[in-house]
């Protein structure tokens, strides 16, 4: 089942195109990772499935319903900034927020939901006394505390230290594993790396390009490094008139031999020639493209879908 289903979602504000006919599709169970650079569109596109922001035009269904306030208590939003009341605790909070969202929850699950996010030990402080972080997981806690099946998390771990950003990162997994559909944004990409199971890109408003990231590697990836150890070359021209059919950039030593091939398949194909010519492999060494390269690739417009 698709639990998100945008179709040709498109903002304009006076003459900019803000989100440009967008569709996306998010099955259930995913941790589906958004990126895009600042103002990409991705806080206006989440704002408009979550029913914030009219689309200039497109229509979207979340759970299968076209018609928002039938599921809104199924779904849990961190928007991209939350604001809360300096007086009231951290309890509080989830309390009033449950309470106008139509559900009643005890002090004992709020305890739970924030010992979820580390957010505990400071159950009972005022929110006015709260760092930049603890409103971050407050936000998060807001997001889960009426246990929706799915969750729109905008940045969930900017602006949050390193150990409580990986506590959070553990949390979407777990929310994952429960059953729940987590979409998010991130600037951070070794994190939508880590934990994400699909991911779009997105750029001026437009989805560039969406898929696992093995995918997105294979659509943007023509250029991976291979280098070998090797026994020394017998016959050293031989081998390298073969190389050279199959790869470019290509460096040898004595036991040592590295290149650039188009595609994975070439890998076998070097292997098979080494050992046909009697040099024995003690190691390949492989790069891939992390997310980070593709996602820095200023021609992705190029190669997009
Ligand atoms: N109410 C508005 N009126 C006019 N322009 C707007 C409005 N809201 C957003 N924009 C513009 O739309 C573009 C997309 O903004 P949006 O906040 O959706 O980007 P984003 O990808 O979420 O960025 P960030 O990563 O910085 O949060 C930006 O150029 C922004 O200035």
């Amino acid at each position: 089942m698709n639990v998100i289903e945008a179709t040709g979602i498109t903002k304009i504000y006076g003459s900019k195109t803000v989100v440009d006919n967008v569709d996306l599709k998010v099955k259930k169970g995913e941790i589906y990772g958004f990126l895009g650079r600042n103002g990409a569109g991705k806080s206006t596109f989440i704002n408009i499935i979550n029913g914030i922001i009219k689309p200039t035009s497109g229509s979207f269904k979340l759970l299968d319903e076209p018609n928002l306030k039938k599921v809104k208590h199924r779904i849990g939003v961190l928007p991209d900034y939350s604001t809360f009341y300096d007086s009231l605790t951290a309890i509080d909070h989830l309390k009033y927020y449950a309470k106008i969202s139509g559900y009643k929850v005890s002090t004992e699950h709020c305890e739970y939901i924030l010992k979820r996010v580390g957010l505990l030990e400071h159950a009972h402080k005022k929110a006015g006394k709260f760092s930049f972080g603890m409103k971050k997981k407050l936000g998060i806690a807001q997001a889960i505390i009426h246990n929706p099946d799915l969750i729109f998390l905008d940045e969930p771990t900017s602006g949050i230290d390193a150990e409580s950003g990986l506590n959070i990162q553990k949390l979407i997994v777990n929310l994952q594993k429960e059953g729940k559909t987590i979409f998010m944004t991130s600037h951070n990409l070794h994190e939508v790396e880590k934990i994400c199971t699909r991911i779009a890109i997105m750029k001026n408003g437009r989805i560039l390009n969406e898929g696992t990231l093995e995918e997105l590697r294979s659509h943007y990836m023509s250029s991976i490094h291979v280098d070998i150890k090797h026994s020394p070359f017998p016959q050293k021209e031989l081998i390298l008139k073969f190389l050279e059919t199959v790869g470019r950039d290509i460096k040898t030593t004595e036991n040592r031999t590295s290149l650039v091939v188009d595609s994975e398949e070439k890998i076998p194909l070097i292997i098979r020639a080494f050992t046909k010519h009697k040099i024995d492999i003690y190691r390949v060494n492989v790069h891939e493209p992390s997310l980070e390269e593709i996602f820095l690739n200023d021609n992705l417009d190029v190669v997009a879908k």
